[in-house]
């Protein structure tokens, strides 16, 4: 296992996935508050792109990052950019998120790749890797904001888990009154 960082190794890496509005942030926040920050982190592989991209556009980051419309406004021009520097470098913005690891247990709540999946695995070693697919009908995605954008919801950042077939859990985030039941099964992820 290669580990370039100077702090040890967290214990678990939670990697959530799942379609646009399925609740990926949502569920990160909703588990982070179970777990405590002394324990546990959010960190999101979007966001070296975000800061890198409002840099350069003179944007308002915290927006960018925020789950209102403003992202959505950028999030093609951005997908584009991002890919033509992952052809380079499959790791370049997994590297950058992971550069403020510094919990036992790190939540990632934005894997869209399998390329994704092998950096965390190859960098931290696939026993401490818990994988998560959430999924949400399309119908509560668009009572949560969701349209079908062309170039967004059908291109490689969007589909490429549609068939990765090794999750370690698989849950539907659809009713509000089930959050408690997806985060005690998140809860027992970690721990094991
Ligand atoms: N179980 C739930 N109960 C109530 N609201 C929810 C639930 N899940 C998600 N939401 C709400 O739906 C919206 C979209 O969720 P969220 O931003 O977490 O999705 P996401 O998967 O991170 O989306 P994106 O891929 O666009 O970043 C948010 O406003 C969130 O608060």
């Amino acid at each position: 296992m290669e580990n370039t960082q100077d702090r040890p190794l967290p214990r678990i890496i939670l990697l959530l996935s799942g379609k646009r509005k399925c609740g990926k942030d949502f569920l990160a926040d909703a588990l982070l508050k179970r777990l405590g920050t002394e324990e546990a982190q959010i960190i999101r592989i979007s966001e070296p792109i975000k800061r890198h991209w409002a840099d350069w556009m003179k944007l308002d980051l915290g927006e960018l990052l925020g789950d209102g419309a403003y992202k959505e406004r950028y999030r093609k021009e951005m997908i584009e950019w991002s890919d033509a520097r992952r052809q380079e470098d499959y790791g370049v913005f997994c590297r950058a998120a992971c550069t403020t690891i510094d919990r036992p247990i790190c939540i990632v709540s934005d894997i869209r790749r399998k390329t994704d999946v092998r950096y965390f695995r190859e960098m931290f070693g696939p026993e401490r890797i818990r994988t998560v697919r959430i999924e949400a009908s399309e119908a509560i995605r668009a009572e949560r904001g969701w349209r079908f954008q062309t170039g967004v919801d059908d291109v490689q950042s969007e589909c490429d888990l549609d068939d990765y077939g090794s999750w370690d859990l698989l849950m539907r985030n659809e009713h509000a009154d089930g959050v408690e039941g997806l985060l005690e099964r998140l809860r027992k992820l970690v721990s094991s």
